[in-house]
């Protein structure tokens, strides 16, 4: 039977019981995943927040990663952030389990085996899809599902490869389990905003069918499972292809625009718009954006040089009434947000931007945030190829732009001010997140800061 071995802070560094030996491991082993987020600062301290047997041979863990902190702008850095881990221990690892390979623990009840991320094991993915599939609870963890879909077993599992902000396990091509890795409390807006819009009847995003939860040390969305579309293809590689072939992506781009303007209005339908744009409502986002912009450049020197013209884009905000409502949005869109399948686009990762704290993820946004996402996702393809291929990109923008309009009744290229500084807002988050996790993408982004802080659009 699974069961709660300990809860409660313990630091890894003088970790007690049964978990002694595994502190070094993580240590040595977290800040090298892609979704570790603190990789520009050194971990302090590694505390347990719980850990309970899922089955045998697969601990489920909740760590707390700390960090000195750092004078930002805004106060200082974050202390630290709460990750979802399942280790599996083993005599014997085999081959195909090496990249999982954590080390070896060397005291302790587990002193000899090997230690892996159990989540790269197929016998450990086969548990968890049982565990879903018969909802109840294992120490802190409930497990959840819809019971009007029952869950097939048996499904084969495959972890995706794609190195992600979570990782996402595949059953017989027929459900994609996301299991998230970095947790804050509440629910995720991944799993709220999928159930909100299947009640909705909304046919453009998969909807949840069973999710797991931990009630301690706060409740928190651990993950989710969701139908798999098989045949389908991500934007960002159907745009790529299309690049790489001479083709134009233009009907594409609007059929997203016009699938993206549904979506937002199915989210404004399930969670109520927040009411227009109050006075002075333009002045507080732009008041967040510089603030985000002043502890990016804080972060990543390059942006420096640029912060004067890029404020004007906030200013320019600041200044204007008017705008589409607040209300849901998607909060982290993109090209690899968004699969096509025959002819239509479905919106997929609800999430939000990883780094920004949940309750701001699932506050109401104008929805130009979005729209600012996508087409900072076009330029961002222009630019995967040499020659850069503006043009490309200009005509994408624009069709995407036609698109939406058509569906939202509003179009976003008439809001220059706005999206002029969402799009400011989102290359700002661009250059922190490459510089973090993709160092070498950096001049992408930082292309874009130029353009809007020298020519402003
Ligand atoms: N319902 C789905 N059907 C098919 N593929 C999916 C589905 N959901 C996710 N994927 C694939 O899994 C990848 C990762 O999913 P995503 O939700 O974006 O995870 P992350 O939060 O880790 O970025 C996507 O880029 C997509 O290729
Ligand atoms: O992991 P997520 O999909 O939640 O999003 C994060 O990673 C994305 C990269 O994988 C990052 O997107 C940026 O790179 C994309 C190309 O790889 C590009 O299409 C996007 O426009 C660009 O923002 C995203 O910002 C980040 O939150």
């Amino acid at each position: 039977m699974p069961k709660t071995i300990t809860a409660g802070p313990r630091t890894a560094a003088g970790l007690d019981g049964p978990l002694a030996s595994l502190g070094g491991l993580l240590r040595h082993w977290l800040p090298m995943q892609r979704w570790f987020a603190g990789k520009d600062r050194p971990v302090t301290d590694l505390s347990v927040l719980s850990v309970t047997e899922l089955f045998p041979g697969c601990l489920h863990l909740l760590v707390h990663a700390s960090h000195a902190p750092v004078p930002t702008p805004g106060g200082t850095s974050p202390p630290g952030d709460c990750y979802q881990l399942l280790l599996g221990l083993r005599e014997h690892l085999a081959p195909r389990l090496e990249r999982a390979y954590l080390g070896r623990a060397e005291q302790g009840p587990f002193a000899g085996l090997a230690v892996y991320d159990a989540l790269h094991d197929p016998r450990s993915a086969h548990l968890l899809l049982e565990r879903l599939r018969q909802p109840g609870a294992a120490g802190p963890l409930r497990f959840e599902a819809d019971m009007a879909a029952p869950l097939p077993g048996g499904l084969p599992p495959r972890l995706l490869d794609a190195e992600q902000s979570n990782s996402s396990i595949v059953y017989g091509d027929a459900y994609i389990l996301k299991v998230f890795r970095r947790i804050q409390p509440g629910v995720n807006p991944d799993l709220e905003v999928t159930a909100a819009l299947a009640a909705q009847g909304c046919l453009r995003v998969p909807a949840p069918v069973a999710w797991f939860e931990t009630t301690a040390p706060q409740p928190a969305t651990l993950g989710v499972l969701q139908p798999f579309l098989p045949d389908a293809t991500d934007g960002w590689t159907l745009a790529l292809r299309a690049l790489a072939a001479g083709d134009d992506f233009t009907a594409e781009s609007r059929e997203l625009g016009r699938a993206m303007a549904e979506v937002h209005l199915a989210l404004a339908e399930a969670f109520g718009p927040a009411g227009p744009a109050g006075p002075g409502e333009n002045g507080r986002t732009a008041q967040a954006m510089c603030a985000r912009l002043d502890a990016a450049a804080h972060a990543v020197p390059g942006l420096r040089p640029f912060v004067p013209g890029l404020r004007a884009a906030f200013g320019a905000l600041a200044t204007c009434d008017t705008g589409p409502p607040a209300q849901r949005i998607h909060g982290d869109l993109h090209l690899g947000q968004v699969l096509r399948a025959g002819r239509d686009w479905f919106v997929i990762d609800f999430e939000g931007e990883p780094s920004r704290p949940l309750a701001e993820r699932r506050a109401p946004h104008s929805p130009v945030r979005d729209v600012a996402g996508m087409l900072r996702s076009f330029d961002y393809a222009a630019r995967q190829r040499r020659p850069w291929r503006p043009e490309w990109a200009r005509r994408c923008r624009e069709a995407f732009c036609a698109g939406y309009a058509a569906r939202a009744g509003w179009d976003p290229r008439k809001k220059h001010a706005l999206l002029r500084a969402h799009e400011t807002d989102r290359a700002v988050y661009e250059v922190l997140y490459e510089a973090r996790h993709r160092p070498d993408w950096l001049p992408v982004p930082m292309a874009a800061i130029k353009r809007l802080a020298v020519w402003g659009g």
